[in-house]
């Protein structure tokens, strides 16, 4: 649903951006490169709901049962983790940060990575009183969307300890990625291999990785430990490669439901699970910690971009060497 579009102009030079309203009236910002590759933002959510490349093919996964209204998070794109991930902690499942609205940061603190971006928004997020009841701590969690004239995708967040009392606080964090599969049976990650990690599916006990790379044939809900800035996903069938570099971020989580959770949520169809695989850039096992004044950043970039390999030939330096 297109209607009015705004245009909201800060003083550096950058792309206008353009905002309309989304699925049940919510307010989407629509960021477009020359190329012809796009994204969208909803406020709500701060949520990355679509990353199309120079074809207009969609990148990221989002069910078709996925429900646009508050307080249900949206089902698929990249949700934001924070200030906990998962269940980690007395809030609820994934922190707040997902279900609230987000304001554009008309006049952000300068930042030394958008040298040559000039298509990107800025989204900060602030605790109401009514949140500072449940997590008592004032914070300024900035996020900047930036797309590249690649069509590659970065996310940079700057969350900010604004507290007036002294205290420190500490949080976890997670960039929820939905990634689009052709068929999650032809999928391979790669750059975990040999990796620690927490299964979730067994109480969250450590084991190491033995296999050669990540397959799917079955539920996978894993947390892997000090990983490295590179990450691969491969699509056989697709013949495209997604690759995801992340500063800040030690942890990737890894996703997928299967059928049998799939069938148990209200906003997730039977089948989707074929379709989607989460890897998510996070901080999960080692809490960061702010004193007052203290900042911290995570940043997550994604490129897709065609591969031909025949499976089990891959050079893994081809794909993850820079
Ligand atoms: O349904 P939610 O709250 O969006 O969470 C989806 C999944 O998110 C993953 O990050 C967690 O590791 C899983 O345990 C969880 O099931």
């Amino acid at each position: 649903m297109m209607s009015s579009t705004t245009a909201v102009t800060a003083a550096i030079e950058r792309v206008p951006v353009e905002i309309y309203k989304g699925n049940n009236g919510l307010e989407k910002v629509v960021l477009r490169e020359a190329r012809g590759s796009s994204a969208e933002v909803y406020l709500y959510g701060g949520h990355v709901t679509s990353w199309k490349n120079d074809h207009g093919e969609e990148l990221l996964f989002v069910s078709n049962k996925a429900i646009f209204k508050p307080p249900k998070p949206i089902r698929g794109g990249i949700p934001i983790c924070f200030p906990q991930f998962s269940n980690l902690g007395s809030l609820e499942q994934h922190g707040f940060a997902r279900n609230r609205f987000w304001s554009i940061d008309t006049n952000p603190p300068p930042s030394p990575t958008n040298s040559s971006s000039k298509t990107f928004v800025d989204l900060i997020l602030k605790p109401t009183e009514e949140d500072m009841k449940i997590w008592p701590h004032s914070f300024e969690f900035r996020l900047r969307v930036i797309l590249r004239p690649s069509g590659d995708l970065m996310l940079m967040s700057r969350i900010r300890n604004t507290n007036t009392d002294g205290k420190p606080f500490t949080f976890t964090f997670a960039y929820h990625t939905y990634f689009s599969v052709s068929d999650i049976s032809e999928v391979r990650v790669e750059g975990l291999e040999t990796l620690d990690y927490l299964d979730n599916l067994q109480n969250k006990q450590r084991f190491t990785e033995q296999g050669d790379a990540i397959t799917f044939e079955s539920e996978v809900d894993k947390i892997y430990l000090s990983t490295p800035t590179k990450i691969a996903i491969l699509d056989h069938e697709k013949k495209r490669t997604f690759v995801i570099r992340k500063d800040g971020l030690p942890d990737a989580v890894v996703w997928n439901p299967w059928d049998k959770k799939a069938k148990a949520m209200a906003d997730f169809g039977d089948d989707e699970y074929k379709h989607m695989l989460c890897v998510e850039a996070a901080a999960v096992e080692k809490p960061i910690t702010l004193k007052p004044g203290e900042e911290w950043r995570g940043r997550q970039e994604l490129s897709a971009v065609p591969s031909s390999y025949c499976s089990g030939q891959l050079d893994p330096q081809r794909v993850l060497g820079s």
